[in-house]
């Protein structure tokens, strides 16, 4: 099987063009594609397949195997990877994700993407509290009272404000976190140490994956939130451990704004 290797912001990953590899993978072989030592070594995976509505369709799996509706550094890695190979031949066009179209613009080697709206409906994140939004709740893990906003931006996500982020255990409560049963479907962990109103520092646990050196989902949903406490404006610059992605909102809309790299291609035996 043909690949290529890219990473965005050090979120990286696997990406395989099926219209010419035809071939359709079992979570084990996923997994072990992902797997640092066994595999290629990633954070996830996507295939790249004919759309019947869009430009191009994209299929994410994260590095456990299980399939996620979207990825925002995926989905800006994916934008480059078919441009740069003229699958699409226009620098602004439309994907077809699980989690309906995004649309990226190629400038030069970054990449902007519409992400579009942002849900907060629980029902639809899914967080199994009966309230119309999920803002400043509380869960409680080993006696520990956590206080959390939840939103979906294609995928589910949650954010813990924490006044020092170097110092809190985020690899003990991530995973604690993401399993907790407000969360049916599992969702994604942010903590987030807000600098001023225009820059914040975040670093996120991911489900299906662990800690990553970033997450463009989870930079997009914790703009949602802080905007949403009024903490930030309508632009932000958000630092992540693999370095800095712009968010801003035009009307309800969110854009991200980052880069997208391949690192190298190659061939594997599966
Ligand atoms: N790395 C991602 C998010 C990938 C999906 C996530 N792990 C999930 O299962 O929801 C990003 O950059 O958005």
């Amino acid at each position: 099987m043909k690949f290529v290797k890219m990473q965005g912001l050090g979120n990286d990953f696997i990406i395989v063009n099926d219209m010419e590899e035809k071939i359709s993978l079992i979570k084990e072989q996923i997994r072990l594609l992902c797997d640092r030592h066994f595999g290629i070594g990633a954070d996830g995976l996507m295939l790249v397949r004919p759309s019947k509505i869009y430009d191009i369709k994209m299929l994410f799996y994260n590095q456990d195997g299980t399939e996620a509706a979207m990825c925002g550094n995926g989905v800006r890695c994916f934008a480059k990877f078919v441009y740069d190979k003229k699958i699409v031949k226009k620098n602004q066009f439309d994907i077809e994700t699980k989690a309906g179209k995004i649309s990226p613009e190629i400038i030069d080697d970054k990449v902007q993407v519409n992400m579009g709206r942002a849900d907060f409906n629980p029902q639809n994140i899914p967080v199994d509290i009966e309230k119309n939004k999920i803002m400043n709740e509380i869960l409680s893990i080993n006696g520990k009272n956590i206080v959390f906003s939840s939103v979906l931006v294609g995928v589910p996500h949650t954010i813990i404000e924490v006044e020092n982020l170097e110092r809190y255990p985020v690899k003990d409560l991530g995973p604690l976190i993401e399993k907790h049963r407000f969360f049916p479907f599992g969702t994604n962990v942010n903590f987030v140490e807000a600098l001023d109103s225009k820059e914040i520092k975040m670093v996120t646990w991911e489900r299906g994956v662990g800690l990553t050196l970033a997450c463009g989902t989870g930079a997009c949903a914790v703009a949602t939130i802080m905007r949403e406490k009024e903490k930030i404006k309508d632009r932000v610059l958000i630092h992540l451990p693999g370095g800095d992605l712009v968010i801003k909102f035009v009307n309800e809309d969110i854009f991200m704004l980052g880069p997208a790299k391949q690192v190298y291609k190659g061939e594997i035996n599966i």
